[in-house]
């Protein structure tokens, strides 16, 4: 294939159709092209384009955990769905709380090719939540680090997070709060309520996580610094945050596609695919967190892509991991919990799926609208496919979907990245091959 993709008749976020020519790196040219000789045409009748998908919130598990996720197949299930640029969660082993790690990190992901990957570093030296990591550190290394999360674990000394948010005002950094309060849900397997009471699970209250989020929100505004707010999943939550903007505090929040789409009632099925922190909560937290994500309380999804392998998840409910794989599926997620309700258009989808993530992460060259001389982070989707979600779909090394048997509307059928294809025809690229595209796209001269 050659240096040049055209795409031809892809529908934009805001409705119109044009043609889009990719040469090196970026979109070289947008609107109605008549020819583009020894391009390669990707037919994008009926097809949306939107701007690469920009994760905030991935478990790679690499290093430590590659019998989960490495960054190579983690990547490769990111481009299935989408992504073009992934921030990386710390929770590794050794965990990223130090410049070095963060950039063999970064390295991975450069070489594999599929997606940029973003560290972000650990808040506390190991995730133990009882000293600072070196935030500048990594700040300054070659990964310019911008986003620092414990989460996997709460930062729930309130000195630690204070001087944490402090610290990192002075490169613009942000803190992203995975807002749990450890005391309240010690042993928790669901969300408390009159389910964990009938089935006899130790329930996770609400107030465990609106109550960090409150006494955050109040010292991000006490220091003057930037919050993020891991995966909101309650009512509560989302009034909390909505007080706190409406007062100017600097806070943003993501909502992950599952809490979007799943109720707890999953979990009387013991079936460990729906077991995830925070847990899955009622329908009226669905509503209340898809009325905030339409009306901008809430600013982005974020996957928490938490890959397991077999042995975590087929277990007794009580002994299973936490968490779901989520890259493969959000697109489509969003699409029937988003789109398909009226709640969001496409342009909303391009804002909390891409825009808006790589702005709260600092990430240059991704999030940008579609046009002339914008970097070549496209995802071209077909709304309407329709179908099964199954095995097929998952592109990572781990298959603990929430969504296996499920009907999920919709389909990525291309994915460009630093110009290159790194998905066609619904299927990801060999990974020899996207490497060298990678390595020829860093030299100055991306192919097709
Ligand atoms: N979200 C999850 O359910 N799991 C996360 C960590 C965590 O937040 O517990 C993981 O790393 O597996």
């Amino acid at each position: 294939m050659s240096g040049r993709i055209l795409v031809r008749g892809a529908t934009l976020p805001g409705g119109e159709r044009a043609d889009l020519l990719v040469e090196g790196g970026v979109i070289a040219e947008i609107g109605g092209i008549a020819d583009a000789p020894g391009a390669h045409v990707i037919d994008a009748d009926g097809l949306i384009a939107l701007p690469g998908l920009v994760d905030l919130h991935t478990h790679l598990r690499e290093p430590g955990y590659e019998q989960s996720e490495t960054v190579l197949t983690g990547t490769q299930a990111a481009a299935a769905g989408g992504y073009t640029a992934v921030f990386a969660m710390a929770n590794t082993f050794p965990v990223a709380d130090t410049a070095g790690v963060v950039e063999q990190e970064q390295r991975l992901g450069r070489t594999a090719g599929y997606a940029t990957v973003q560290p972000i570093g650990a808040v506390t030296v190991g995730l133990e939540g009882e000293q600072l990591a070196e935030l500048g550190a990594m700040a300054r290394s070659q990964a310019n680090v911008r986003v620092f999360s414990d989460d996997g674990f709460c930062v729930a000394d309130p000195q630690l997070m204070r001087r944490a948010l402090e610290y990192v005002k002075a490169f613009d950094g942000v803190i992203a709060q995975h807002a749990q309060e450890p005391r309240l849900t010690v042993g928790a397997q669901m969300n408390e309520g009159a389910l964990s009471g009938e089935l006899g699970l130790a329930g996770w209250p609400a107030v465990a996580e609106e109550s960090i989020i409150a006494r955050d929100v109040l010292l991000a505004e006490h220091v003057g610094s930037r919050l993020h707010v891991c995966h909101l999943s309650t009512a509560g939550s989302v009034e909390v945050v909505r007080w706190a903007k409406a007062r100017g505090i600097d806070v943003t929040a993501e909502v992950t596609p599952h809490h979007l789409l799943l109720t707890e009632e999953l979990v009387a099925t013991y079936d460990a695919r729906y077991k995830v922190n925070p847990p899955l909560r009622r329908a009226e937290d669905v509503q209340a967190l898809r009325a905030a994500l339409a009306d901008g309380t809430i600013d982005i999804v974020a996957t928490d892509h938490a890959p397991h392998p077999v042995e975590a998840k087929e277990c007794e409910w009580d002994a299973a991991a936490n968490g779901m794989v989520g890259l493969e599926s959000a697109l489509s997620v969003v699409h029937q919990a988003m789109v398909e309700t009226g709640l969001l258009d496409w342009a909303g989808v391009a804002r909390v799926m891409s825009e808006t993530p790589a702005r709260i992460g600092r990430l240059a060259g991704h999030g940008t609208a579609l046009a002339a001389g914008a970097p070549a982070e496209v995802t071209l989707y077909d709304p309407s496919a329709a179908g099964e979600f199954d095995v097929a779909r998952l592109a990572g090394r781990s298959a603990n979907s929430p969504y296996l048997g499920r009907r999920l509307p919709g389909r990525v059928v291309a994915t460009l990245h630093s110009g290159y294809a790194t998905v066609l025809d619904g299927v990801v690229r060999d990974a020899h091959e996207v490497a060298g595209l990678a390595a020829s796209a860093s030299n100055g001269g991306a192919r097709g």
